[in-house]
């Protein structure tokens, strides 16, 4: 590698080029910009000039490229030899690419990781060849400091006849290591120099269908959802707009954490929101005045914090789950064919026409079935809406063809005379159609149990929808809804009234899904333009089981109808060393999870995560104390001391708070995420990573899924350091089985 490469020269000498070249192209967008202009057109031209120079300065040229493919093309023998960056430079006075955009489609070739039977798409066209090099290049300051060679080393392994493993176990991409092991100040970076070749097909998955991603922690799943959203914009700006695209996050401080990254790749105007917060703005209008939504954090208390009440936790758990379940949804379209069935009487239309003392009529059994059949795909309200528009129509056709069987002119006044009679006698038919109230008829649906044991799926016990109902009839007396309200209102007003198309996203991100509900994530889709959607999420990181999604078939199979999502995997873990994903993965091997396969770090060695033994808990925070400085001194800068409750995460921001600076407690209210030294429970961590992490009594997670998982995000939230602590003579029984030379005791 490195300097010592054959083609170091070479490669240097094109650099130098390069760089001369940008800055050639820096002066003249400098001369190019100073020229003060009134036109529109020029003044948008001159802004992204500004910004292509504003890159030119701060990245391009320092750093122009990190990576070159050598690609023959099958038939044509064309050889292209292409340098791929963070940004794509053309030359402004020949238009002659100097280094082409990691998202263009040439591109793909550097991350697909095949060397022949290669290929790449432009457009429809799919363009075969051979990739004869891939390369990567750590460059600083304009100078080559490194060169490793990709494909080479494919190529041959494979003449090797090394399995593939080898090739990601003992032959690891050295170029994808030297970048993972570099300080990192654990917040999320760009990857595009070291996208790998499963990662890359999920970024450039087809756009018009919802994918779904499950990846153990640290594969990636975050920082590749908004890789996908950089390459979206790029590729589609005919027809998405980034200001259209949604990132769906689990809490708010994760979204601040994430948005360092967004103006690197070029997609700082995404929307970004919690499921709660965007969708309560949505209900809010439907809501009665007065009421409000409780905290989201309150089954949170229930179902973590001790000595709890086990029938509230399991009346909690069924109301919860039903709400957010497809069974909940076809509950509701149930409960819109039962008032069609039940409150719509369905008469015969008919009225006398006066003039030559006819009887117009329509039955009333055609008229259901146009209102249930005909239009049965409608939302309630516009059905009714088209049923007048129809029985217009034909009442219309009826009177004319009895006109012209008698002969009979009808002049203009004698014509609107007719029509306003029509329209008297719908509005007076109309009225038996009931207009539906959604916030009322989500009332009477979830709070009545009989109605509701007649309208869920067979499958759902009476037991389990009896605890629903009583305890939700209960919620609402106080003029409350929980935030698991939110998506089936927000689904009864899809199928009472339509949504609105103006609020459409182009494209949404889900992160974390496997904390929403398969209900949330069904209006999401609502509300995303051809269900362009990416999903992502770990069913083992599931923290919010008593609501979430338990298997990713709730969404292949349940939810997208017309096109089924593509479902991909990643296996492969990038975070966290090898030594702190063996004591992860420890604690999943105590729960049996379906679809869980256990996370493959890279070949990534650090220290063995330490166990501490404290005596008393004075002693504990005196340890803590000093490993914190401890960890300051040789450079960490983020470090999280975590507990598994609020409550704890309070009572250890007193005890440590006057002896280490700056150390702040973080609850789910909190907005940013600081960096630096912070104290916060399990489930706020979720999503985030931390250079090294301080793990509090972990003798207090119990041995059950939910403790396991919620133990489990934590322990996989470090980049170098994990540090265990429980009292002296306790036992940590998810850790019981973990094996003594996989951990240094303290
Ligand atoms: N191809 C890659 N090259 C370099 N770093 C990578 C690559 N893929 C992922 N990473 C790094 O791995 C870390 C974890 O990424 P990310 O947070 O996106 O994973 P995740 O799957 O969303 O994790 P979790 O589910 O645990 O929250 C980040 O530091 C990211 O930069």
């Amino acid at each position: 590698m490195s300097t010592q490469h054959r083609d170091y020269e070479a490669e240097q000498n094109k650099l130098k080029e390069t760089i001369a070249l940008i800055d050639d192209e820096i002066v003249q967008l400098r001369e190019e910009i100073n020229e003060a202009t009134d036109d529109y057109v020029k003044q948008v031209v001159n802004y992204n000039k500004a910004k292509d120079l504003r890159y030119l300065e701060d990245h391009g040229r320092d750093k122009p490229y990190f990576g070159r493919v050598d690609f023959l093309k099958d038939e044509i023998y064309e050889l292209d030899q292409v340098y791929i960056g963070k940004r794509g430079i053309v030359r402004s006075d020949t238009f002659d690419s100097i280094v082409v955009d990691w998202r263009a489609p040439i591109a793909s070739l550097y991350y697909s990781g095949e060397s022949k039977d290669a290929f790449y798409r432009m457009g429809r066209e799919i363009v075969r060849g051979e990739v004869r090099l891939k390369r990567n290049f750590a460059i600083e300051d304009g100078e080559i400091v490194g060169i490793y060679d990709g494909a080479v080393k494919e190529t041959i392994n494979r003449e090797m006849g090394h399995p593939d493993e080898f090739l990601q176990e003992g032959f690891i991409d050295e170029f994808l290591n030297a970048n993972l092991n570099m300080a990192n100040d654990s917040r999320l970076k760009d990857i595009v120099a070291t996208i790998q070749s499963e990662q890359n097909e999920i970024i450039r998955a087809e756009k018009d269908r919802p994918i779904v991603v499950q990846g153990v922690a640290g594969s990636g799943k975050t920082t590749i959802a908004l890789h996908r959203l950089s390459y979206l914009i790029y590729n589609y700006q005919d027809t998405m707009m980034s200001k259209k695209f949604m990132v769906f996050a689990p809490n708010r401080m994760f979204l601040t954490y994430i948005s360092e990254v967004l103006p690197e790749l070029g997609v700082d105007d995404v929307q970004q929101s919690t499921f709660v917060d965007w969708a309560a703005r949505l209900v809010k209008p439907l809501m009665p005045k007065g009421w409000r939504i409780v905290s989201p954090d309150k089954p949170l208390q229930l179902f973590f914090e001790e000595g709890q009440d086990q029938r509230e936790q399991e009346i909690t758990r069924n109301r919860l789950r039903f709400k957010g379940s497809l069974a909940c949804k076809e509950a509701m379209e149930q409960y819109i064919r039962y008032v069609i069935e039940t409150r719509i009487p369905f008469k015969k239309l008919s009225f006398l026409y006066n003039k030559t003392k006819q009887v117009f009529s329509i039955p009333g059994e055609t008229i259901r079935q146009f209102f249930l059949e005909q239009f049965g795909a409608l939302p309630y309200q516009r059905r009714v809406d088209a049923l007048r528009k129809h029985l217009k129509q034909e009442m219309n056709k009826q009177l004319f063809s009895h006109l012209r069987e008698r002969k009979v002119d009808l002049d203009k006044q004698g014509l609107a005379k007719f029509e306003k009679m029509l329209e008297q006698i719908l509005d007076t038919y109309l009225v038996s159609f009931p207009r539906l109230d959604i916030f009322a008829a989500y009332r009477e649906l979830i709070a009545e149990e009989e109605l509701l044991c007649k309208l869920a799926p067979a499958a759902i016990p009476d037991k389990v929808i009896r605890d629903v109902s009583t305890s939700s009839a209960a919620l609402l007396e106080q003029e409350r809804l929980e935030p698991e309200d939110i998506a089936p209102l927000l689904y009864l007003q899809h199928i009472i009234e339509g949504m609105n198309k103006a609020e459409h996203f182009d494209h949404t991100v889900v992160d974390e899904a496997q904390d929403l509900s398969a209900l949330e994530v069904a209006v999401i889709g609502l509300a995303t333009k051809r269900n362009s959607m990416t999903i992502v999420g770990d069913i083992a990181q599931g923290i919010h089981s008593y609501r979430g999604i338990h298997a990713w078939e709730e969404l292949t199979q349940g939810i997208f109808e017309q096109l089924r999502p593509a479902y991909y995997t990643l296996a492969q873990s990038y975070r966290s060393t090898i030594e702190i994903m063996q004591c992860a993965n420890e604690v999943l091997r105590q729960i049996d999870l379906p679809e869980t396969v256990l996370a493959k770090p890279v070949l990534r060695h650090g220290e063995k995560p330490v166990m501490v033994h404290a005596h008393s808990r004075a002693e504990l925070w005196d340890d803590i104390r000093s490993r914190v400085a401890a960890l300051q001194q040789e450079g960490f800068q983020t470090i999280a001391i975590v507990t598994k409750t609020i409550l704890a995460s309070k009572k250890a921001h007193k005890a440590l708070a006057e002896s280490i600076a700056d150390l702040t407690l973080l609850g789910s209210k909190d907005n940013q995420f600081p960096g630096g030294v912070t104290v916060m429970p399990a489930y706020l961590t979720k999503g985030l990573q931390f250079d090294a992490v301080i793990l509090l009594d972990v003798a207090s997670y119990q041995n059950n899924e939910w403790d396991a998982k919620l133990l489990y995000v934590a322990m996989t939230r470090p980049v170098h350091r994990l540090v265990m602590t429980q009292m002296a003579g306790e036992e940590a029984p998810l850790l019981a089985n973990l094996a003594q030379e996989l951990y240094t005791q303290a």
